[in-house]
């Protein structure tokens, strides 16, 4: 059996716009965009794991509302277990890290991203829902 990796996603709101992440060449699923995120780590609930990741690779600070989609993903190196949240800024900017683009994009633009298959879903998700009304 494949190894369970639990990931909490970002969905982070701004201006009618939302934050996309592109992964950089030399890691697993190079060049796909994601939510900015990461894993669980053990004894973590999932929206402080969120709240920390997003501390640690964008230096910003976020409030984490609903979930948006659960998914569960099977990948070469591991089974992905996927958890989306809406977010929002408390305080910062999101500075790019370890990414290698960080995008806003408009909701009707986010099927144009080469999305990591997990977050297909998700996106689909999103592009059904009126996120400004
Ligand atoms: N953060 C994040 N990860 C995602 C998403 N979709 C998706 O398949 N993943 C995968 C990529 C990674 O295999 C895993 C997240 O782990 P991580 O954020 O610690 O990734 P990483 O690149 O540092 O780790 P690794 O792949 O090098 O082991 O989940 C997503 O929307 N956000």
């Amino acid at each position: 059996m494949k190894k369970n990796i639990h990931v909490v996603g970002a969905v982070i709101l701004d201006d009618n716009k939302i934050l996309c992440a592109q992964r950089g060449p030399s890691k697993s699923l190079p060049y796909k965009w994601e939510f900015p995120g990461g894993k669980i780590e053990q004894g973590e609930t999932p929206e402080n794991a969120l709240k920390r990741e997003i501390e640690e690779e964008m230096h910003c600070y976020i409030n984490v509302g609903a979930q948006v989609d659960h998914t569960v993903y099977e990948y070469d190196f591991g089974t992905v277990h996927l958890t989306t949240y809406f977010c929002h800024l408390l305080e910062g900017t999101p500075i790019r890290t370890e990414h290698h683009k960080l995008a806003w994009v408009s909701p009707e633009d986010l099927q144009i991203l080469d999305w990591a298959p997990a977050d297909i879903p998700a996106i689909e998700k999103l592009l059904n829902t009126s996120l400004f009304s």
